[in-house]
């Protein structure tokens, strides 16, 4: 069975909460290949093996994360534990194992290891983790750890759903027409890295055969220029639109927007566009609607429509601020999805509760849409919500839905009671304002 496949039925699975089906190409060994230095494997507990049903006492792999992850990561854990074992008497329970990456790598493993080979191995044996946020500094330094982790393990689908919760504080008249889920591209585009200083050697050299080799005229500073590349595949983009597109079909969703900025970058950004609507008609058999090139078919599950449009990235930018509930499925390159991630996380609440997932053919690692937020980092602050509800789609992919509901109940009691974290206490009448430990308590409380 082609690679391609596995990957659209686990990017599927993760977003529909459904765990995949058998496929012998997808299984890793069942039995312990690796063995590790610094990694305490749980002595109890079993290895999730893709393609098989999920153990009930799965090991999961985590990250803590720098900066914030010091506070959410163990309050995501307390909270999941708890949904857990309310949900299920203890006949389910996940067997929690810490693996290294980012600060505390280098404090484990020694300066300079951000990013050491056995997390990575153990990342891929277990199939299934979590991690907190990593810092990346700007300009220059190591580059994203965070970016290197999807490409090394090919985790081309950034799933970010965005919906509103009954009482969070928005900056929108009606939060509530926000219901989106984001598929964002996650191992092309200008992410790739490839790119040189300006002044460098290897910019000078790029810039010297544009010049004079392929006749550009175009670049206004050639001497003083910082080089980067954007990568923008018909295979990067056909595997993700196709998720994005099958993920539509089997949670009955409306429409799947392409967004890209294909005026002005058309042999990358333009081809995104024409490649997913390609996808559509070829692969789910869109019909053109009066001339195209939006595009529409059956959802073969449900006899409803489902539209395929594209829409430029700036125009969709504030269309989804004027008219949201015209937006459901998000289809779009890796920029475009950072920055739509976070802006419409905003209208929501804040990237203190806006939740995701990076899939691939082989492995899921979860992981919240926000940052490493340093000014707050170890102060017990921080809204936790993001990582939890991250978590809470591992559970739906586990299939453990009585556990998931659990999670997502305690979430909207917790804050329909008002007990929230400063994010949304500086926004609410009346509210209590409690610790990143102490939303997690009052989550458990009111499971
Ligand atoms: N996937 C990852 O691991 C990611 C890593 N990063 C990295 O994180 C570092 C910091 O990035 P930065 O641009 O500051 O973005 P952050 O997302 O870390 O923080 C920006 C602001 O968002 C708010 N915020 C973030 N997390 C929370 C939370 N859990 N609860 C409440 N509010 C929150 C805070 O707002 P306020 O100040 O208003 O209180 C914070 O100052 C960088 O090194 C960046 O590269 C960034 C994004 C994703
Ligand atoms: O890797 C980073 O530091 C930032 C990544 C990011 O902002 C994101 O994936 O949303
Ligand atoms: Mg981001």
């Amino acid at each position: 069975m082609a690679a391609r496949e596995g990957a659209k039925r686990l990017g599927a699975a993760v977003a529909a909460g459904r765990r995949p089906v058998h496929d012998p190409e997808m299984m890793t060994s069942g039995r312990r290949t690796v063995s590790y230095s610094k990694i305490k494997v749980p002595a109890g507990g079993q290895k999730i093996v893709l393609g098989q049903p999920i153990p009930d006492d799965p090991i999961v792999p985590y990250i803590e994360g720098d900066g914030i992850g010091v506070d959410i990561t163990p309050v995501m854990i307390e909270v999941i534990d708890a949904a857990v074992a309310k949900a299920y008497g203890g006949k389910r329970k996940i067997h929690w194992m810490e693996v290294y990456a980012g600060e505390k790598a280098t404090r484990v493993y020694g300066p300079d290891q951000w990013l050491p080979e056995e997390t990575l191995a153990a990342l891929k044996e277990f199939a299934v983790s979590i991690k907190g946020p990593m810092t990346t500094p700007v300009g220059g330094g190591i580059r994203s750890l965070n970016v290197a982790l999807r490409q090394e393990m090919d985790l081309y689908q950034c799933i970010r759903p965005v919906r509103y919760f009954n009482g969070v504080p928005s900056p929108v008249k009606r939060p509530e027409l926000v219901d989106m889920v984001i598929f964002r591209e996650n191992t092309e585009d200008i992410y790739a890295g490839i790119e040189w200083p300006a002044q460098s050697e290897g910019a000078r050299k790029v810039i010297d055969f544009l010049q004079k080799e392929m006749g550009v005229k175009k670049i206004r500073f050639p001497e003083t220029s910082g080089i980067g590349i954007k990568p923008v595949s018909i295979e990067g983009t056909t595997r993700l639109v196709r998720a994005a597109i099958q993920y539509a079909i089997d949670n009955d969703r409306k429409s799947v927007t392409l967004v890209h900025k294909g005026n002005i970058m058309k042999f990358t950004e333009g081809l995104f566009r024409d490649v997913g609507y390609r996808v559509a008609q070829e692969q789910f058999g869109a019909q053109p609607i009066d001339g195209g090139p939006w595009s529409k078919f059956t959802n073969p599950k449900t006899g409803r429509e489902i539209v395929v449009k594209d829409a430029i990235a700036d125009a969709f930018l504030q269309q989804i601020l004027l008219r949201p509930a015209e937006y459901d499925v998000i289809a779009t390159l890796n920029l475009n999805g950072d920055y739509i991630s976070d802006a419409l996380a905003a209208q929501v609440g804040g990237i203190g509760i806006a939740p995701g997932a990076n899939v691939g053919d082989k492995y899921a690692v979860f992981e919240a849409t926000h940052g490493t937020a340093p000014k707050y980092a170890g102060l017990d602050k921080v809204n936790p919500g993001s990582l939890i509800l991250s978590a809470e789609m591992m559970l739906r992919f586990f299939d453990w839905k009585e556990a998931a509901d659990l999670v997502i109940k305690a979430m909207e009691r917790t804050i329909q009671d008002k007990i929230v974290t400063y994010d949304f206490a500086r926004l609410m009448e009346g509210a209590t304002e409690v610790s990143c430990s102490g939303f997690g308590k009052a989550m458990i409380e009111r499971m």
